[in-house]
């Protein structure tokens, strides 16, 4: 992504609202630097002073003994004031990059699931991680380094012409190829700079996704693809970063070069006034010692440049994930959800209409659907058809784009999303867990304020309870039990495992609506219905909505919904919508849908009731 054009200097400053707690320490740091520079520049005049003074007229001795240890003392002073800016400075900046850090975590929490698909994982990674700690160096030296130096320079430049205007004009001349170089380094290196850091990200995407999807590749044997591919983006990167260097070595070549040539003519120019009394001994052993101390500053101006186009690109790229507004709000003025009612919660899909995107085909055109209080639904609908969006509705994972999804009676807009996920949790057909032992993924189910509320002894128990319920007893047989670790993404675990896992997390609150996304397709009927009898025993009360793909599902439900082309089209018991309902016939029999036998083939659905009373026994 090209770097926009809105100035540096805008970007850059936009980062007070976080570096403003650091603000007086980086102030005071950057003082302290600035002062032992301007005494660096002091040293030559204390020269000037010694050679026209003492040493070329009367040839006091003790004098310069004096000026030798003013130099001496003002040499002192320079290094403690160095020591100063960096006891001052180096704490608060890694404070400011953990709060930009965490800000932007928090900030990557509250954005829809769709900004997943313009950043990648890796992205996300690099943008957290390299260019914060870019930022972060920036802020505490080259900042600090470049106001520094260029006041150096400024402050050298008037005491050269102050000291000898026609050799000063003469010195100062360079400056005109150097600023037009220091303009031309700029347009090229921004370019450069955002395209490195971009190129890191994508690196970072294709380690992650290697590592995420390992067994693939293995099982594929596509690792030496994955390789290839990384070699080439690694290789792009070098290059991006050798364009950098090139560009970087261009410049600090010129302000070496540039001010050396000009300094040079400034020399035989100055000896050649001097030996016709132009212009004294002690300003021309003054003007070069100037020059002398403005070397350094003049030449680190080109580094100094680079790191702050450096840290706009990684600024840029920290305010792009900032600057995106989260799609789902809490109301100014949230009404409170009122306790369950006796025989549960009422959920209603109104007329819900829904796209991913704008200008995108709906994939829901209107349905309406009441869940029963304590009850549990079946939706029911060919792949692609809509279900896991419905699905995420209820929770307000997305909002509709038209129509209401209502709790208890009240629009979940009106309520905190705190509220509302407080009350609905979900457990999807891909269950994700986190590196955290057993417990802490089952608890995570619980709502914060009420596991604060927790004594140990009732966490343990809400824990026992859900992974009994999710029939999930193999945890306890788990090298340590509840406590195992179970790894990213639970990985050490199989999939059927780790679904139990995650819907014992989901159950573990108790909560008033279950929104399941076929969570049980890893299991075997047997378990299954297990599970489902569990499920009832627990959680009465519980208004529940499952994705069901199996016919062993949908017969555990207490009645089943149709989604077909956007719209829910029967709603009634498992036996009468097979007796009724062309299209759910199809779907139950279609075996993956499209692929299926199709619509005008013969059902081979075993008879449910049997299934649903056996469990119900
Ligand atoms: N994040 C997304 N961005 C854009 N389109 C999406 C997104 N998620 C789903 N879709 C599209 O919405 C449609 C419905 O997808 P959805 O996952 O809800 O179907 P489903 O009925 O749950 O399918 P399955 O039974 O295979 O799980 C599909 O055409 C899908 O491509």
């Amino acid at each position: 992504m090209p770097p926009s054009d809105a100035s540096t200097t805008r970007a850059l400053l936009r980062l007070v609202r976080w570096a403003r707690p650091a603000l007086p320490r980086v102030v005071a740091g950057g003082s302290a630097t600035l002062v032992a520079s301007l005494i660096a520049l002091a040293v030559p005049q204390v020269l000037r002073w010694v050679v026209n003074g003492p040493l070329l007229t009367d040839g006091s001795r003790a004098a310069v003994v004096q000026a030798a240890l003013l130099v001496l003392l003002l040499g002192v002073l320079e290094a403690v004031l160095v020591w100063c800016r960096r006891a001052l400075i180096a704490t608060p900046g890694t404070s400011v990059e953990r709060t930009m850090r965490t800000d932007l975590f928090r900030h990557l929490l509250d954005l829809p699931v769709a900004v997943h698909d313009r950043w990648s994982g890796g992205q996300l990674l690099q943008r957290s991680m390299g260019d914060l700690h870019t930022v972060r160096r920036w802020m505490v030296f080259g900042l600090v380094q470049l106001v520094v130096s260029a006041t150096t320079v400024l402050v050298g430049a008037v005491l050269l012409l102050v000291t000898s205007p026609l050799l000063g004009a003469v010195y100062l001349c360079g400056a005109v190829p150097v600023v037009w170089l220091g303009f031309r380094f700029r347009q090229d290196y921004k370019v450069v700079a955002r395209r490195a850091r971009d190129q890191a990200g994508d690196l970072a995407t294709s380690v992650e996704e290697s590592v995420h999807g390992i067994r693939v590749l293995k099982a594929f044997g596509r690792g030496e693809d994955a390789l290839e591919d990384f070699v080439r983006q690694a290789d792009e990167l070098r290059g991006t970063e050798l364009d950098k260097a090139r560009a970087q070595s261009r410049m600090s070549f010129a302000l070496a070069w540039i001010p050396e040539t000009t300094l040079a003519v400034a020399l035989g120019l100055g000896v050649w006034l001097a030996a016709t009394d132009r212009v004294s001994v002690g300003a021309l052993v003054a003007f070069f010692a100037t020059a002398a101390v403005m070397t350094r500053p003049v030449e680190s101006l080109g580094q100094l440049l680079g790191m702050t186009l450096d840290a706009r690109a990684g600024t840029d790229r920290f305010l792009e994930v900032m600057d995106t507004a989260p799609a789902l709000s809490d109301p100014a003025a949230p009404v409170a959800l009122p306790p369950v009612p006796a025989e549960g919660t009422r959920v209603e899909l109104r007329d819900v209409r829904f796209a991913h995107g704008a200008g995108t085909r709906e994939v829901l055109r209107g349905v309406d659907l009441v869940l029963e209080p304590g009850l549990t639904t079946a939706l029911v609908g060919l792949t692609g058809s809509g279900k896991t969006t419905l699905l995420q509705l209820v929770p307000r994972l997305y909002d509709v784009t038209g129509g209401a999804v209502l709790l208890d009676g009240l629009d979940v807009r009106d309520l905190t999303r705190r509220d509302v996920r407080g009350a609905v949790a979900v457990a999807f057909e891909d269950p994700i867990l986190f590196s955290a032992s057993v417990r802490d993924n089952v608890l995570m189910g619980v709502p914060v304020e009420r596991l604060a509320a927790m004594s140990p002894q009732e966490a343990d128990e809400a824990v026992r309870v859900a992974l009994d319920v999710a029939r999930a007893g193999f945890v306890h047989r788990l090298p340590q039990g509840l406590d195992t670790v179970i790894g990213e993404e639970g990985m050490s675990l199989s999939g059927g495992q780790r679904q139990r896992v995650a819907l014992a997390r989901a159950i573990a609150g108790r909560p008033r609506v279950l929104v399941l996304d076929d969570p049980l397709s890893a299991l075997d009927v047997a378990t299954e219905a297990e599970v489902t009898a569990g499920l009832r025993r627990v959680l009465t009360g519980t208004t529940t909505l499952v994705v069901a793909h199996r016919t062993s599902t949908v017969a555990l439900a207490d009645r089943v919904a149709v989604l077909e082309d956007g719209r829910v089209t029967g709603v009634g018991r498992h036996a009468d919508l097979l007796a009724t309902h062309p299209h759910y016939r199809y779907v139950l029999t279609a075996e993956g849908g499209p692929d299926g036998p199709g619509p005008g083939a013969h059902p081979t659905v075993p008879d449910p009731r049997g299934l649903a009373e056996e469990v119900r026994r």
